[in-house]
């Protein structure tokens, strides 16, 4: 049999041997442009995980990430699952990230739960002119320094609350469970500020989004493998649907309060109170060229404002009051402060705050120590960039370590310890100028509730320790023995909840 070969088209031929030595001088010039690169120095890494398995230590994330820091700089790259993470522990990249080139690095994240519950259309996650516009709205309307003063009343009324209930577990010598009460409070006058004061379904509420907190975890493992993301959806479907009744029962008491609204308008009411609710719904419909605000943002927004603003509040009020128990004499000292500014105004409020420097030293120390978001909030990297001379590669998300730096020895002596005074007559403050002090974030995505936070803390501190001595509710533990445990949920929390049995000294007679 005759065997002839066909005919070799050499065209083709051709245009195969063009693709490949273009591929391959691609590939040089990648290899080239990668080895340039100087990316930063990190961990050994694994196939698969990366260097997750350094994370498994059985030390909290804040912890571990600053021991890792130590060996290999305060520029440190992690490759977790699919991901490269970078983590800042120095005030110098600090302040590059989050001032010099913070454009670059104001993006976040959009993890997998918030995409699936509401698809980043808060402000935490979300980007943009559409972010630009919701923030604004907030800054402006919501959390202004105006309107936090405007929410004082508010305030007054659910301490004053508390503080009647403290009275009577006073005379019966009973232990109170701090940050449970102190949260129901931080609850209270936000559920307040958002729907007003007559939202007949306001506990139902507050009921429902405990529920969503409790069940549902933010972190996923798709945020570190992007391909589990279609199984890990079918796997989410219950804690979805608790996220979906929450969001149904917040459609229908904004519909009330609308309604609500409009009749106390058509009958001529002069004192309607203006609600979170009500600022958000007139800012509903306005586009600055990004993503018009729609009612499933006004939803998103308000989630924002308690998720942001409870469980950070509580969380600082029981570790001061933590660290106050654990140091008897700074203790004596705060309440001497407060207790004389109370006797030169014997019905004290909020305008006596001003008088009370110790406890905003006290507040300061106590949150440089225990940060509710000890590795603030992820951002991400939009373009390769340097940072102090490393490259940070695009999409890298980007953690920085407030925790560390708030408790580095370099720029802190005595850093593990409580003590209050070193922020007597300094000016580091909570507005993310210190770049070794960032526990509310810096730059342009700093806390925009930094303010209504912390004048929720200071006056339910300040009415704390004025009215009420503290006793340990267990007699047999000494002050320097009380558990500093910590445990890292949604915010960085006290392990065992501080358990105190309040002694009445101060009568509540102007309550
Ligand atoms: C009082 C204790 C609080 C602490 C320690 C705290 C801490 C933080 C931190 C560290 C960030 C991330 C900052 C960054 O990435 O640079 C943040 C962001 C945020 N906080 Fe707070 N926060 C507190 C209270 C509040 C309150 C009371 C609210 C609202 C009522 C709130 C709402 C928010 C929001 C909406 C963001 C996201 C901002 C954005 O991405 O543009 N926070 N907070």
């Amino acid at each position: 049999m005759e065997f002839t070969l066909p005919p070799i088209p050499y065209e083709l031929v051709a245009l195969l041997l063009f693709v490949l030595a273009l591929k391959l001088f691609h590939k040089k010039k990648a290899t080239k442009y990668q080895s340039k690169l100087r990316l930063p120095p990190g961990p050994w890494t694994l196939p698969l995980i990366g260097s997750l398995h350094h994370l498994v230590s059985g030390k909290l994330p804040h912890r571990a990430l600053r021991d890792l820091a130590r060996s290999h700089g305060p520029i440190m790259l992690l490759r977790a699952g699919q991901i490269d993470l970078v983590i800042i522990t120095s005030r110098e990249a600090a302040q590059e990230v989050m001032r010099t080139q913070d454009a670059n690095f104001s993006d976040r994240p959009l993890l997998f739960t918030a995409n699936m519950c509401n698809s980043g259309s808060d402000i935490v996650f979300s980007k943009g002119a559409y972010w630009r516009q919701l923030r604004r709205v907030c800054l402006n309307g919501l959390l202004s320094s105006k309107k936090v003063k405007f929410l004082s009343s508010i305030r007054h009324e659910e301490v004053n609350h508390m503080l009647k209930l403290l009275s009577t577990l006073s005379d019966e010598k009973s232990p109170v469970t701090l940050v449970k009460m102190v949260s129901d409070v931080a609850n209270n006058i936000v559920a307040r500020a958002t729907f007003g004061g007559n939202c007949k379904r306001q506990d139902v509420f507050l009921k429902a989004l405990k529920n969503v907190i409790e069940q549902i975890s933010w972190f996923s493992l798709s945020d570190l493998f992007p391909w589990l993301s279609g199984l890990e959806a079918k796997m989410k479907t219950k804690s979805l649907q608790i996220y979906r009744n929450l969001d149904t029962l917040m459609d229908e008491i904004i519909q009330e309060h609308l309604e609500m609204q409009k009749q106390l308008q058509k009958n001529g009411d002069e004192e309607i109170e203006y609600t979170f609710i009500d600022v958000l719904m007139n800012a509903m419909g306005q586009d600055n060229g990004g993503m018009p605000i729609t009612f499933d943002s006004v939803k998103a927004v308000i989630l924002d404002m308690f998720s942001g603003g409870i469980d950070t509040t509580a969380t600082i009020i029981e570790w001061t009051m933590a660290e106050l128990m654990k140091h008897p004499e700074k203790m004596a000292k705060v309440q001497a402060e407060i207790r004389q500014a109370a006797c030169e105004n014997m019905d004290f409020n909020e305008n006596d705050l001003f008088k009370l420097n110790y406890l905003k030293c006290v507040v300061k120390e106590s949150v440089r120590l225990h940060p509710p978001l000890p590795l603030l909030l992820p951002r991400q990297c939009n373009e390769m960039r340097e940072v102090l001379g490393y490259s940070i590669p695009s999409g890298a998300r980007v953690l920085i370590n407030g925790w560390a730096l708030g408790t580095d020895p370099n720029y802190w002596s005595d850093a593990e310890k409580f003590i209050p005074e070193r922020f007597e007559g300094s000016s580091i403050d909570f507005k993310g100028n210190n770049f070794e002090f960032v526990q509310f974030g810096a730059g342009r995505r700093s806390c925009p509730g930094a303010e209504f936070g912390m004048a929720i803390i200071e006056i339910i501190l300040a009415r704390l320790l004025l009215h009420f001595d503290w006793k340990l509710s267990d007699d047999g533990i000494k002050p320097n023995d009380l558990d500093m445990a910590e445990e890292f949920a949604a915010v960085l929390r006290k392990k065992a909840p501080l358990s105190l049995v309040p002694v009445l000294r101060v009568s509540l007679s102007n309550v």
